[in-house]
């Protein structure tokens, strides 16, 4: 197994220290560490951070693989500090079978970038009318905890109480897509002014934020634990307050790009701005970034949506909901909160890392970096500033809204499972990831 040591890294809470990685875990951290045997890493200037946790990803396969596969996605993933990504239900098949998620599951550890853990639908094909088999995909050897029909709202009520009793009872937890489907039939973008001026259909807030306080409601009547997946208005931060001070079980997460990104840009008819929720105001984001600073808001995901050019070099009206993410992810909240003092490398942690994982019964990410800890981390240089473009994209599409703009901040190296997925800067190679890959588990096994 390789053995790895990292001298003179900065921890999220600022001290300095070396670190040496064996046997797929921080075996110990400390000055003046060496060893002969491991390959060095110049952290000098660095950051180490735990290995990221993306509670939202789409990586369309099965089935979409001409927007992405979980190979690309995955190394998408791991350019962008990523260690575990969750694989969104809204696949053709669905991942609504213990059959799809156990394939899901086994095409991410092949690939062996990151951990892949899928996503269960809460309702069979996605369709809004029957239970999927969530007791038989949490039982499956991808023992999925998080059930979501992400792309669409569980609208019907009973539906969704029916779903919350389920994952109840082996702790799971549904994460609802919060859209009213009446309130936003044909919606384009978010209602308001820029709507009326622009003659195209609003998404109102309130079709968002009733919602999560109707959800929030079930939630504390059944007991059951309640995610709520890219929350986007300032009224939906106050709903989810107002819930976690009644004692209701709910967490919230946020994207990059609603925490950096205004309506503004849909002027432009440039569609890699089309998103779902859409963008909002920039009230909005000041709403959600004090939302994350008072832990309203539990985590940071990205919500990476790829597609193809033919479903977004279009008129913005038939354009593809969705924007990638994975690579700019750290970038952008560098950006939007380090740099503006909203929050520091440990609040960093917490919504990137820990909280992530807690959410989603990760195990393993619980203790940051600590000896002892699986060996999950990112280095990442924050002085670092790139004009971001399509050489910057590692998955299979490139509908980024940051293209040609400017983002602070790098990830140098990026270690799962104890070996390196992005070492100086660059992607390591597909069959050295797998082989490592394959090496990790025959250890674990024996
Ligand atoms: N976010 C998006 O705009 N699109 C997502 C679906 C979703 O997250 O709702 C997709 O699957 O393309
Ligand atoms: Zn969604
Ligand atoms: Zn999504």
């Amino acid at each position: 197994m390789t053995r790895i040591v990292i001298r003179g890294a900065t921890l999220p809470d600022g001290r300095a220290t070396d670190i040496l990685v064996a046997d797929g875990i921080v075996a110990e951290l400390g000055s003046g560490l060496s060893d002969a045997k491991a390959r060095l890493i110049d952290a000098d200037g660095l950051r180490v951070l735990p290995g990221l946790v993306d509670l939202h990803t789409h990586l369309r396969e099965p089935g979409f693989e001409h927007s992405e596969t979980i190979l690309t996605g995955s190394r998408a993933a791991a350019i962008g500090g990523f260690t575990a990504v969750h694989a969104m239900a809204n696949t053709s098949p669905v991942a609504d079978t213990a059959g799809v998620v156990e394939q899901v599951r086994s095409l991410g550890d092949a690939a062996g970038y990151v951990t892949v853990r899928p996503v269960g639908a809460v309702t069979a094909g996605l369709a809004g009318e029957t239970l999927a088999e969530i007791g038989a995909m949490a039982l499956s050897r991808a023992a999925v905890r998080v059930f979501s029909d992400d792309g669409k709202c569980v609208s019907d009520a009973l539906l969704m109480r029916r779903a919350l009793e389920y994952v109840k009872s082996f702790g799971g937890v549904v994460a609802q897509h919060a859209q009213e489907p009446r309130l936003t039939e044909g919606a384009q973008l978010n209602e308001g002014a820029l709507s009326s001026e622009l003659g195209l259909a609003g998404w109102p807030a309130v079709a968002e934020e009733a919602i999560i306080a109707r959800d929030a409601l079930l939630a504390e009547h059944v007991g059951a634990r309640l995610h709520i997946c890219h929350l986007s208005t300032a009224g939906s931060v106050e709903v989810v307050r107002w819930a976690k001070a009644r004692g209701i079980q709910v967490t919230a997460e946020v994207t990059p790009h609603h925490l950096l990104l205004t309506e503004e840009l849909a002027r432009g008819y440039d569609a890699r701005f089309k998103v779902n929720p859409p963008l909002r105001r920039q009230e909005d984001v000041e709403a959600l970034r004090a939302g994350l600073a008072d832990g309203t808001i539990d985590a940071i995901a990205t919500d990476h949506a790829p597609h193809p050019p033919e479903a977004k070099d279009c008129e913005w009206d038939v354009a593809a909901f969705g924007m990638v993410g994975l690579e700019s992810a750290l970038s952008v909240v560098q950006a939007a909160l380090v740099d503006t003092g909203v929050l520091g490398w440990e609040d960093v942690a917490r919504v990137l890392s820990a909280t992530p994982a807690a959410i989603g019964r990760l195990e393993g990410y619980d203790q940051g970096v600590a000896a002892g800890a699986p060996a999950e981390l990112t280095l990442i240089d924050p002085s670092a500033s790139r004009v971001f473009s399509t050489r910057d994209l590692h998955g299979r599409s490139v509908n980024s809204p940051y293209l040609a703009t400017t983002l602070p901040g790098r990830v140098v190296a990026t270690i799962h499972r104890g070996y390196e997925t992005v070492r100086d800067g660059e992607l390591v190679e597909e069959n050295e990831v797998a082989q490592r890959a394959t090496e990790s588990r025959e250890e674990h096994r024996g």
